[in-house]
C-alpha cells in the first residue's frame, strides 16, 4: 500500500464579501497516496483555486482538517514565467533552495542543479540563461527541476499545460509521468480540460457547487503512457 502524501478531511473554505460569508468547499474529503496523479477537474469559478490554497495553507477561512504527510507541496504555475525571476539564471534560481536548507558548497550547488536540468531534459547550456531566453515548455520543465531540487514529494500543477501547445503539452505530459516514476512524486493537476486529465491520471476529482466526487481511473489507459 502506497504511503499519504496528504489527506483533506471534511475541508469547508468560505470567503467574506460585503460582510457576508460565501462558502466554496464543502465538506471536502480525499487523500492523495505517493504516486498519485489526482486530476482536479471543475467549471471556471468552482473553487479549483481556492483548494489549492487550501492545501498550501493559504486561505484565512476554513474548517476541517488538512494534514501534509511529506514536505510542503511546491506548486508548478500555467504561466512560468511568472514565478520564475527574470532578473536571475536558471543557473541561480535552481540553487537558491540549496543555499537556504543545505550546506553545499557552490561547486556541488553548481553540480546539483545540473543533474536536476538533465532530469527535466535541459542541457547544462541553460544553467546560464535567463528565463525569458527560454521557450514555454523549456520554462515549465525549469519549474518542475525547482520543485524537485526544493526536495517535493507533492507537486500542485495549476492548469500547466494551458500556455503551451499541443506538441510540447504531450512531452510535459510524459515528463510528468516519468518524473513520477524516477523520483516517486506525487501530483494533483488542476485542468479545466478533461481530455489533457484523462490521458494522465489515475484518479480524477470532480469539483461541483463546492462538492468533491470521485472516479478512479485505469492509469494512463487513454495514452498508453
Ligand atoms: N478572494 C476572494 N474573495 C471573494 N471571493 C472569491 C475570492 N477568490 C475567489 N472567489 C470566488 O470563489 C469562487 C471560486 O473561485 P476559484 O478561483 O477557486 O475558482 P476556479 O475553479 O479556480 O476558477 P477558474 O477555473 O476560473 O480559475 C468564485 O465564485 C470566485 O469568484
Amino acid at each position: 500500500m502506497s504511503e499519504k502524501v496528504l489527506e483533506l478531511e471534511h475541508v469547508n473554505a468560505y470567503y467574506r464579501e460585503n460582510r457576508q460569508r460565501k462558502q466554496i468547499l464543502k465538506d471536502v474529503t480525499f487523500s492523495i497516496y505517493e504516486g498519485d496523479i489526482v486530476g482536479l477537474v471543475g467549471a471556471s469559478g468552482s473553487g479549483k483555486s481556492t483548494l489549492c490554497k487550501a492545501v498550501l495553507g493559504l486561505l484565512k477561512e476554513y474548517d476541517g482538517e488538512i494534514r501534509h504527510f511529506t514536505n510542503r507541496p511546491q506548486m508548478v504555475f500555467q504561466d512560468p514565467f511568472r514565478s520564475l525571476n527574470p532578473r536571475k539564471t536558471i543557473g541561480w534560481i535552481l540553487e537558491e533552495p540549496l543555499k537556504i536548507h543545505t550546506r553545499l558548497s557552490a561547486k556541488e550547488r553548481k553540480e546539483q542543479a545540473c543533474k536536476y536540468l538533465e532530469k527535466v531534459h535541459l542541457s547544462g547550456e541553460f544553467y546560464d540563461r535567463y528565463p525569458r531566453e527560454l521557450s514555454g515548455g523549456q520554462r515549465q520543465r525549469v519549474s518542475l527541476a525547482l520543485a524537485l531540487i526544493s526536495g517535493a514529494k507533492f507537486i500542485l500543477a495549476d492548469e500547466p499545460l494551458s500556455a503551451l501547445d499541443v506538441t510540447v503539452q504531450a512531452q510535459i505530459l510524459q515528463l510528468l509521468k516519468e518524473l513520477k516514476d524516477s523520483e516517486g512524486v506525487s501530483y494533483l493537476f488542476v485542468s479545466h480540460d478533461i481530455d489533457v486529465v484523462s490521458m494522465i491520471c489515475n484518479r480524477v476529482l470532480f469539483l461541483k457547487d463546492g462538492h468533491i466526487t470521485e472516479i478512479e481511473r485505469e492509469q494512463g489507459k487513454d495514452a498508453n503512457l
